[in-house]
């Protein structure tokens, strides 16, 4: 008998490396010191069309009928003006894929990526780079891609080509590229990116005082709050500085107990998250046995299109500590009040 969704999570390995790879190599021929003064943004936008493309082509050829929810869309690779980005991203493509894609081809899997996502059917979700900001630095960033059944995560896998290993005992520590795997009821599983593949099982921390908590955060003050944080902080009697890494490595962190808490909490009232930057990360914490809800510890709710539109913020901790941490960020963000 074949497990639960194990051609998917097969297909989806496969695209996650593919893209990976694809990053990896935008990142050793385009991005300098130089590109990084001038604030450059054109290599990150180069392999983040570049990733999509590659992804959703794999899908495309394995599961024609799956719809896909993808950040990136191809209209700013369309007309003249879109030429020589365009032309950027074709010869990308090509230079990674195991066969040539034309011009056309690359624009139509970039814009598989338009459904609108929902409650019923099957589809996936991609971010081909998320933490655009730690890809340009040298630091964090993950490719991600989800499938959603009926509104539920059932498989998630995150790429992340910075990551350090420590699957294997006595790995060097100086070895980077991690890819995490969870389906649904199988547990969660690390390996390296490349070379040899075998998967390692994955837990979350079981920590069950919160004074010895470690957290983690968004590296950017405008996609969380790191002065709430620091109060929550202070209510859970942490006293380790908290980890700042970009991307859904948050998630990757947690669910390897790196870390014992991951909080963003809304900067903005209007701000919905959007469903490819959780996917994953949330299946991976939870088969891991980590928790996660929003800032008021509700489950994410991934069935109402392509924005978490029912949930505010993302908290996410080892499961014995989960109550109480939500409890502070309440507490800290004026919740409690408004439920008495
Ligand atoms: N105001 C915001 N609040 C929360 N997340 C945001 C906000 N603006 C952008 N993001 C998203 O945060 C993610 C990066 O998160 P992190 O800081 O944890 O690395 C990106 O996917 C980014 O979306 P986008 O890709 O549209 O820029
Ligand atoms: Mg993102
Ligand atoms: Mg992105
Ligand atoms: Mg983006």
């Amino acid at each position: 008998m074949t497990a639960y969704l194990a051609r998917e999570r097969q297909v989806a390995i496969q695209a996650v490396e593919q893209a990976s790879k694809l990053c990896q190599a935008v990142f050793n021929r385009l991005v300098t010191s130089s590109t990084l003064t001038k604030k450059d943004k054109s290599p990150v936008t180069i392999a983040d069309f570049g990733a999509q493309a590659v992804v959703n082509a794999i899908l495309a050829q394995h599961f024609p009928e799956d719809p896909i929810v993808g950040e990136e869309d191809s209209k700013d690779l369309q007309g003249d003006t879109g030429r020589e980005m365009r032309t950027k991203v074709v010869d990308l493509v090509n230079s990674i894929g195991e066969r040539t894609m034309g011009e056309e081809e690359v624009l139509g899997a970039i814009d598989r990526g338009q459904y609108a996502g929902g409650a019923t059917g099957r589809h996936w979700t991609l971010d081909p780079i998320d933490g655009t900001k730690g890809f340009l630095r040298g630091e964090q960033y993950a490719v991600c891609l989800a499938l959603i059944i009926d509104g539920q995560v059932r498989l998630g896998v995150l790429g992340c080509p910075n990551l350090e290993q420590t699957h294997q005992p006595g790995s060097d520590p100086n070895s980077r590229g991690v890819l995490m795997v969870a389906v649904d009821g199988q547990g969660a599983f690390q390996r390296a990116l490349t070379g040899i593949k075998d998967e390692t099982r994955i837990h979350a921390s079981s920590l069950s005082d919160t004074t010895q908590a470690t957290f983690c955060e968004s590296v950017e003050s405008g996609h969380t709050r790191h002065d709430d944080s620091g109060r929550i902080g202070e209510l859970l009697g942490i006293t380790r500085p908290p980890v700042r890494i970009d991307s859904q490595c948050k998630y990757a962190a947690l669910a390897r107990g790196q870390a014992d808490v991951y909080l963003r909490l809304p900067t903005r009232a209007d701000y919905e998250e959007k469903i490819w930057d959780h996917a994953a990360g949330n299946i991976i914490v939870r088969e891991a046995g980590g928790r996660v809800g929003d800032v008021t510890g509700s489950p994410l709710d991934f069935s109402h299109g392509r924005t978490l539109a029912r949930n505010r913020g993302v908290v996410a901790a080892s499961a014995g500590i989960f109550d109480q941490v939500v409890a502070a960020v309440q507490r800290v963000l004026g919740g409690a009040e408004k439920e008495e």
